[in-house]
C-alpha cells in the first residue's frame, strides 16, 4: 500500500508566557495514512490533536520529527508538500462570505484552471452532492453554520488534493444536519476513494466512515488499528435476556455467583438479566439455572459495542468493556 502521509516522531512543546512552564502537547508521535484511506484522528480535550493536525498542514512547526506528504518533506519542500493537502480547520472555513454559494465553488473550480464548462459541470456536481442546490444564489454569510459547513468541504474536494483534511467536521451541528453531512461523506468515501484524515468527537462518525483510528491521549499514540479490529478487540460475550417473570431471591443469588458481571433490571411490566459470559462459560448454563425452577425466557439478544465504548475504554486504559453494575430497578 502506498503511504501518501508519513509522520516520524513530532513533538510539540509549548512554553506559557507568564509562568515559562512547558508543556509537552504531543510526544514523538508516528503514524503513516495510506492512499485511499479514512483515518480517524481521535482523543480526549487537550490530547494534542489540533496541535498534530496544525503540524501536518504546515501551520505549526514540529519540534523535531518529520512530516512527509506524498514524499515531499514538509520542513524542506514546504510549498510543493502543501499542494497535496487541503484542510477545512475547526472554525476556520475558507469561503468568500459576500459570494453566493454557486460563487464560491465557481470561483475555487477556476482556481484550479478549469475551462467554463467543466466549472459549471463541477459547480453542479457539488450542489446536487452536499445538497446545496436551494440554497445556490445565496450569500455564504446569510447560510446557517450546517450549510457553511457543507459548502466548506465540497470547495475543499474541488481542490483535488491528495488528501483532505477535516478537523471536527461536525462539531456544533444539530443532529440533522450532522446525520445529513455524515451520509454525505459516506457516499464520497464509498464512490471517490479519496485519502481523508477526520479529527472527530463524533464517534459514529468514526465508525462508520473511518477504516483506521488513531487515538492521542496526553501527546502520544495509544492505539492505531483499524475500526473493525478495535471494535472486535471489545467485542463481549454479553447476552441481555427478557425472562417471563422476576428471578427468585435463590436465583438471584446463584445467578450472580456464577456470572459475576450481571445485570438485572426487573420492573412490573419486564426483567431483564445482563450476563457477560466469561472465558469458556455457556449461555446454556444459564438457561439450565433458569430451567431449574420453570423461569420462561421470552427473548435473547447479543449486547454489541459501538465504537463510543471502545474509545473510552482506551482512553481509560481499560482492556476489557465494562458492564453496568448488579442493579435491581
Ligand atoms: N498555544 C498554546 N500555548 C500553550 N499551550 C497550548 C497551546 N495550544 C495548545 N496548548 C496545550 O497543549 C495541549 C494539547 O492541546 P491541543 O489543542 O493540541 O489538544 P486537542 O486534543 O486538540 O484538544 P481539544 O479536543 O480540546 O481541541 C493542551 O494541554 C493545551 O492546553
Amino acid at each position: 500500500m502506498e503511504k501518501i502521509i508519513e509522520v516520524r516522531g513530532i513533538s510539540k512543546i509549548y512554553e506559557k508566557r507568564k509562568t515559562k512552564e512547558k508543556i509537552h502537547a504531543v510526544r514523538d508521535v508516528s503514524f503513516h495514512v495510506n492512499r485511499g484511506e479514512v483515518l480517524g484522528l481521535l482523543g480526549p480535550n487537550g490530547a494534542g490533536k489540533t496541535s498534530t493536525i496544525k503540524m501536518l498542514c504546515g501551520l505549526l512547526e514540529s519540534d523535531g520529527g518529520s512530516i512527509s506528504i506524498n514524499g515531499l518533506d514538509i520542513c524542506k519542500k514546504r510549498l510543493k508538500a502543501l499542494e497535496h493537502i487541503s484542510a477545512v480547520l475547526e472554525g476556520n472555513r475558507n469561503l468568500y462570505w459576500r459570494l453566493t454559494v454557486r460563487e464560491n465553488l465557481e470561483y475555487f473550480a477556476g482556481n484550479r484552471g478549469y475551462s467554463r464548462k467543466q466549472i459549471a459541470d463541477q459547480a453542479d456536481k457539488l450542489l446536487e452532492q452536499f445538497n446545496l442546490k436551494e440554497k445556490e444564489n445565496e450569500l455564504v454569510n446569510g447560510l446557517s453554520r450546517g450549510m457553511q459547513q457543507k459548502l466548506a468541504i465540497a470547495v475543499a474536494l474541488l481542490a483535488n488534493t491528495d488528501v483532505i483534511l477535516l478537523d471536527e467536521p461536525t462539531l456544533g451541528l444539530d443532529v440533522e444536519v450532522s446525520y445529513e453531512l455524515r451520509n454525505i461523506l459516506k457516499t464520497i468515501v464509498r464512490e471517490e476513494k479519496r485519502t481523508i484524515i477526520i479529527s472527530s468527537h463524533d464517534m459514529p462518525v468514526v465508525q462508520e466512515l473511518c477504516d483506521r483510528a488513531i487515538i492521542i491521549n496526553k501527546g502520544e499514540v495509544v492505539i492505531d488499528d483499524r475500526v473493525e479490529n478495535l471494535l472486535k478487540l471489545f467485542e463481549t460475550r454479553a447476552y441481555s435476556i427478557k425472562l417471563g417473570e422476576q428471578l427468585s431471591p435463590e436465583q438471584e443469588k446463584k445467578l450472580l455467583s456464577i456470572f459475576p458481571l450481571s445485570a438485572y433490571k426487573a420492573s412490573s411490566h419486564e426483567t431483564i438479566v445482563e450476563v457477560n459470559l466469561e472465558h469458556g462459560q455457556d449461555i446454556y448454563e444459564l438457561f439450565d439455572l433458569l430451567k431449574e425452577e420453570g423461569t420462561m425466557v421470552e427473548s435473547i439478544d447479543r449486547i454489541t459495542i459501538d465504537f463510543e465504548q471502545v474509545f473510552i475504554q482506551i482512553v481509560k486504559g481499560g482492556k476489557t468493556l465494562e458492564m453496568a453494575p448488579f442493579v435491581q430497578c
